[in-house]
C-alpha cells in the first residue's frame, strides 16, 4: 500500500499516536505509533513510521514540535457514518415509539413534519440536530428533510455551516390519506425536487450534496417514482427510501403494485435502484431481493433501534454480507430514539445476539465487523468511500480522536489496556464526553468554533 505522497503545500496537522480503521481485508487494522499528516486541503498526506520524521518534515514542510501527540489512552478512529436519519424528527426523539410504522407515522411522524413549513421551526431543529451528531461522532450523515424544499435548502445550509459531510433530500410524496395538507401533488413534487437539486448543487457546497427522497412505495405514485427515477439518472444522483420495514407495509405495496414481483421490484421498475442508492430498513427482503441489491449495487441502511422500538423486525445483517450487499448503520432517528451511531452499534450487536439465541446456527456479528460497519460500511453504502471511510493516503480525514479514560467519562480503565480493548471499551460503553475532537476533510469541527447568529 502506499504510505505516502508528496506536496509542497504545508500541512495542516500532524498526529503521532494510535490510529484504528478498516480495511476491505481486515476489520480493525491498527497502527500503533504512527505519523499521519493532513494537507491543506483536508487529506492524509502521509501515514508512516515515527523513524521517518526527519525525512518527513523536510519533503512535508513542517517542524517536529508542530506534531500533536496524544496521550496514552488516546487514539484516532475514522468518523462514524449515519445513513438514515430524520433531521426533523429529532423534535420528538425518545418519545412516541408506542405503536407500529404506519399508524406511528400518521399520528406523530406527519404532523411533526408539517410544521417545517416554518423556517425558524426548522433553524431552531435542524441546528440542534447537526450539532448533536457531530458530538456524537458522526461525521457523515444521510438526511431525510421535509417536502418543504426552502426548508430543506436550509437544513443543507447549517450542515454546510458546521462542517458536516452530508447528503440531504427534500422528501417526496404525493399520497397522504392521514394529514391531506402534507403532501404535494406529483407536478409540485417533480418541480420542487428539480428547485431543490439545481439551488443546493449551485451553492456550491464542498461537503454537501442533494439526494433524490421518494419517501416510500405507500406515500408515492408509480408515476412520481417514475419521474424520480428519471431526475436521479439524468443528474447521476444519490437516491433514498424506504423498504421492507414493517409486514403490514410489504402487504399493501403488493396490493398496490400487483404488476410488480416484490417491493424490490417496485423500485427496480421505476429505475430507483442504481449503485448510489440506499434503502433502509430491509427487514423482510427475501433472499431473491437481496440479489437484485447486489445486481444493480444498491445498499441497505440497517437501523435495528428503529426496527425494534416500532416493533418492525430483525434484520439478519449477516444473510444480507453473505449476498454481498452493501450495508451501513442508521439512526433513523424518530423512528429509533438515539441520534448516536455508537447505539446503532450496540443494537446491532444486541440483535445479531437475539438471532442466534432464536436460531443458533446463526453466525453472530464481531464488534469488529460492526466497528467496520459504522465507518468504511457506511461510507460504502453511500458509494462515498473513495474519499471517506478510512485512513488511507489521499482520502479526506475524517477521524474522532478518542481519550477512552475521559475524566468524567462513563469508563473506567482499570488495567493497562491494548488499544483494541480502548475500542471494544469506547464502542460498547463510551459516549460524547470520550470523543475529544471530530474532523471532517481535516477540518477541526468539533470542539465547535462556528457560532449560529
Ligand atoms: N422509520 C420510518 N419509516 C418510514 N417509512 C416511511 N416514512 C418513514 C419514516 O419517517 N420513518
Ligand atoms: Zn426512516
Amino acid at each position: 500500500m502506499e504510505r505516502t505522497h508528496t506536496t509542497t503545500a504545508a500541512m495542516k496537522h500532524v498526529f503521532r499516536g494510535t490510529f484504528i480503521h478498516s480495511t476491505q481485508q481486515t476489520p480493525v487494522e491498527i497502527l500503533e505509533d504512527a505519523l499521519l499528516g493532513v494537507n491543506a486541503d483536508g487529506k492524509v498526506a502521509f501515514i508512516a513510521k515515527p523513524e521517518e520524521l526527519n525525512k518527513l518534515s523536510e519533503t512535508f514542510g513542517f517542524t517536529p514540535a508542530e506534531v500533536t501527540h496524544l496521550a496514552q489512552h488516546e487514539f484516532f478512529m475514522p468518523g462514524m457514518v449515519d445513513t438514515h436519519i430524520h433531521a426533523p424528527q429529532y423534535s420528538y426523539a425518545g418519545t412516541a415509539l408506542d405503536m407500529p410504522l404506519l399508524q406511528w407515522l400518521n399520528t406523530y411522524t406527519f404532523p411533526a413534519e408539517s410544521r417545517f413549513k416554518s423556517l425558524d421551526i426548522a433553524n431552531e431543529v435542524y441546528t440542534q440536530v447537526v450539532k448533536r451528531t457531530l458530538r456524537n461522532g458522526t461525521t457523515t450523515a444521510c438526511y431525510f428533510a421535509t417536502i418543504h424544499t426552502d426548508a430543506s435548502l436550509l437544513l443543507a445550509q447549517i450542515t454546510n455551516d458546521f462542517g458536516q459531510r452530508a447528503l440531504v433530500g427534500k422528501v417526496c410524496m404525493d399520497k397522504n390519506s392521514s394529514l391531506k395538507h402534507y403532501k404535494e401533488t406529483m407536478q409540485e413534487s417533480q418541480e420542487e425536487t428539480c428547485r431543490f437539486i439545481s439551488e443546493l448543487l449551485n451553492k456550491k457546497y464542498p461537503l454537501v450534496k442533494p439526494v433524490v427522497t421518494p419517501r416510500y412505495a405507500l406515500s408515492c405514485t408509480g408515476a412520481l417514482l417514475g419521474q424520480l427515477g428519471a431526475i436521479a439518472k439524468n443528474n447521476h444522483l444519490h437516491i433514498q427510501s424506504h423498504i421492507s420495514e414493517n409486514l403490514d407495509e410489504v402487504k399493501l405495496v403488493k396490493e398496490l403494485f400487483p404488476e410488480c414481483t416484490s417491493y424490490t421490484d417496485v423500485y427496480h421498475k421505476h429505475n430507483l435502484l442504481t449503485d448510489k442508492t440506499v434503502m433502509a430498513h430491509g427487514c423482510h427482503l427475501t433472499d431473491e431481493e437481496l440479489d437484485l441489491f447486489r445486481e444493480t449495487g444498491a445498499s441497505l441502511s440497517h437501523c435495528p433501534n428503529s426496527n425494534i422500538s416500532l416493533c418492525s423486525g430483525l434484520l439478519n445483517v449477516r444473510n444480507v454480507l453473505n449476498h454481498k450487499v452493501k450495508l451501513g448503520l442508521g439512526t433513523d432517528i424518530a423512528g429509533g430514539y438515539s441520534a448516536s451511531i455508537l447505539d446503532a452499534v450496540r443494537k446491532t450487536l444486541d440483535v445479531s445476539k437475539v438471532l442466534t439465541i432464536l436460531e443458533p446456527e446463526n453466525d453472530v456479528l464481531t464488534f469488529e465487523e460492526v466497528f467496520r460497519l459504522a465507518t468504511l460500511g457506511g461510507s460504502q453504502a453511500l458509494s462515498i468511500d473513495d474519499h471517506t471511510g478510512n485512513f488511507v493516503v489521499g482520502k479526506d480525514f475524517d477521524a474522532l480522536r478518542v481519550n477512552a479514560a475521559a475524566p468524567g467519562g462513563p469508563i473506567d480503565i482499570i488495567d493497562c489496556e491494548g488499544p483494541k480493548v480502548l475500542l471494544e471499551k469506547f464502542l460498547n460503553l463510551g459516549d460524547d464526553r470520550n470523543i475529544l475532537e471530530v474532523f471532517v476533510a481535516g477540518r477541526r469541527v468539533v470542539p465547535f468554533t462556528y457560532q449560529v447568529v
